[in-house]
């Protein structure tokens, strides 16, 4: 029992690190994901980073998985979840940025019950 107890502790932080990378990816490779790849480009937006104080992408989530940032599933969410806010907070609802945003979080958010085994 002991050596179970010792097992199993040590395959948690392996069992969300490859759980978290194999979402990660799926997301990355959605149709939506396209404007959420990398940091938006200050040309695109010149205004961007006076309105978004905390900036995420799945680029910077990629190397903070690498880096072994996502101790905790709460972190992860929490990263995911600021790149929707901060494109829906600074895209109008009617452009296409906002409406990828909410077809990319229903993608993860439907990918994330199914990791968690709700229904
Ligand atoms: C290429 O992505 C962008 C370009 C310009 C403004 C943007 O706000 N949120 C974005 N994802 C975005």
């Amino acid at each position: 029992p002991s050596q179970d107890k010792i097992k199993d502790t040590v395959m948690d932080p392996e069992y969300l690190y490859n759980t978290l990378k194999t979402l990660l990816q799926q997301v990355k490779l959605h149709p939506s994901a396209w404007p959420f790849q990398k940091p938006v480009d200050k040309s695109e937006a010149p205004d961007y980073y006076d309105h978004i104080l905390y900036p995420m992408d799945l680029k910077t989530m990629t190397e903070r998985l690498k880096n072994r940032y996502y101790c905790h599933k709460r972190l992860f969410i929490a990263d995911m979840t600021r790149i929707f806010m901060n494109c829906r907070s600074y895209n109008k609802p009617e452009t296409e940025y906002f409406k990828c945003a909410n077809t990319l979080e229903k993608f993860y958010t439907t990918k994330l019950k199914e990791i968690q085994g709700e229904k």
